[in-house]
């Protein structure tokens, strides 16, 4: 079979280790033939493909970032976009079926595809760790990991000057990274999407820490509400696809907490760097794992599938499964974590 491979979406740690896995397996168990689709859907669209043989997959799984570029195109837009086009690119180029490797929009975009006839089986991909139907997607251990370094090292810091550290992490809709960074690190107050609070709760804390002598760490996700405010903060405007660019939470707060508490008080937006660099090692064999598996799917022609995490187990679901719901922090979770707030 000849195979096209595109990630799409915002990069992830780990993208090019689920390439190398598919590429490895299809090639050497089924003599599989595989095409760089470049740029995510764009490349579909436009016709922009390169040659992905085992030789330019040696040494990826540890590789940052993804060697086929990314894009947040709809491939269902533009003079050449739509099925029928696709169906003909495809044609063309004698590509049987597609693995997508991206988020909640590419994998609906996927479905989508699907329903109109063209093969493909999705990949999920997101640090934010908030697709529904995967226990853990890759990408995801690895921000953790670089949020709760950059926390025990805001920590020590903080304990020098007596300051409260504000540390904003990733997640839009979703507090995953902040929830497991903020429980590493031994945060006393995690901040996110799901469980919205007052100034006065969140300074209430930082007093309390302040009281027993020590620096307050507050982690926040970028999509963490305020009471009263109806959006995520943002005011870096909209990205080309019209969302708004989210950043900056933890600056808003940190004054806030300085203002009322007197205690003086610094923000740090970790940002991208949470999807740069290096994937961890669980990253990496998840990764691998999930490309490998997307093989297993194509062979069993499941298309509109997903591999998945389930437990331990790699598991094979439908797209719709994914797409139909985010996978947010439950309540018990975060009741769980505040236990140690304050
Ligand atoms: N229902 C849809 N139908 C067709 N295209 C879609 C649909 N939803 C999203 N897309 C397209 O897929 C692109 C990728 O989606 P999106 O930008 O949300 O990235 P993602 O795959 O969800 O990854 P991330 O985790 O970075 O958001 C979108 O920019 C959009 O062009
Ligand atoms: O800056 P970009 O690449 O447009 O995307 C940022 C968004 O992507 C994510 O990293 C993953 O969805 C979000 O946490 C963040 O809001
Ligand atoms: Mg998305």
């Amino acid at each position: 079979m000849k195979i096209g491979i595109l990630t799409s979406g915002g990069d992830c740690p780990g993208l090019n280790a689920v390439i190398r896995g598919a590429v490895l397996k299809g090639v050497r168990i089924h003599d599989d033939e595989f095409v760089g689709i470049r740029n995510g859907w764009r490349g579909l669209v436009d016709g922009d493909f390169m040659a992905l043989d085992r030789h330019s997959v040696r040494g990826l799984s540890k590789q940052g970032g993804t060697i086929l570029g990314s894009s947040r195109t709809n491939p269902f837009e533009g003079e050449h976009g739509g099925p029928e086009n696709i169906q003909k690119r495809l044609d063309a180029q004698g590509i049987d079926a597609i693995i997508a490797i991206g988020g909640e929009g590419t994998l609906a975009a996927a479905q989508r595809l699907t329903d109109a006839g063209i093969k493909i089986v999705g990949v999920p991909k997101t640090i934010d760790n908030d697709l529904a139907a995967t226990d853990y997607s890759f990408g995801f251990d690895t921000a953790v990991e670089i949020a709760t370094e950059a926390i025990d090292r805001l920590r020590t810091t903080a304990e020098s000057h007596g300051r409260c550290m504000v540390i904003e992490v990733m997640g839009r809709h979703v507090g995953w990274i902040a929830l497991h960074s903020g429980m590493a690190g031994g945060a006393h107050a995690i901040l996110i999407p799901e469980q919205p609070q007052t100034i006065e709760q969140i300074c209430e804390w930082v007093e309390h820490v302040r009281d027993r002598g020590r620096a307050p760490v507050i982690v926040v996700s970028e999509g963490f509400l305020l009471a009263g405010m109806e959006e995520a903060h943002s005011h870096k405007g909209l990205d080309a696809f019209n969302r708004p660019r989210l950043g900056g939470i933890g600056e808003l707060i940190a004054p806030m907490i300085e203002e009322r508490t007197g205690i003086e008080s610094r923000a740090t937006v970790l940002g991208h760097t949470q999807r740069g660099g290096a994937p961890s090692a669980y990253d990496r064999v998840l990764a691998t794992r999930l490309g490998m598996a997307a093989i297993d799917a194509i062979q069993a022609e499941q298309w509109g599938s997903m591999v998945s995490l389930k437990g331990t187990e790699i598991e094979i679901v439908s797209i719709k499964e994914a797409t139909g719901g985010l996978k947010t922090v439950p309540q018990d979770r975060y009741d769980e974590a505040a236990v140690l707030f304050g």
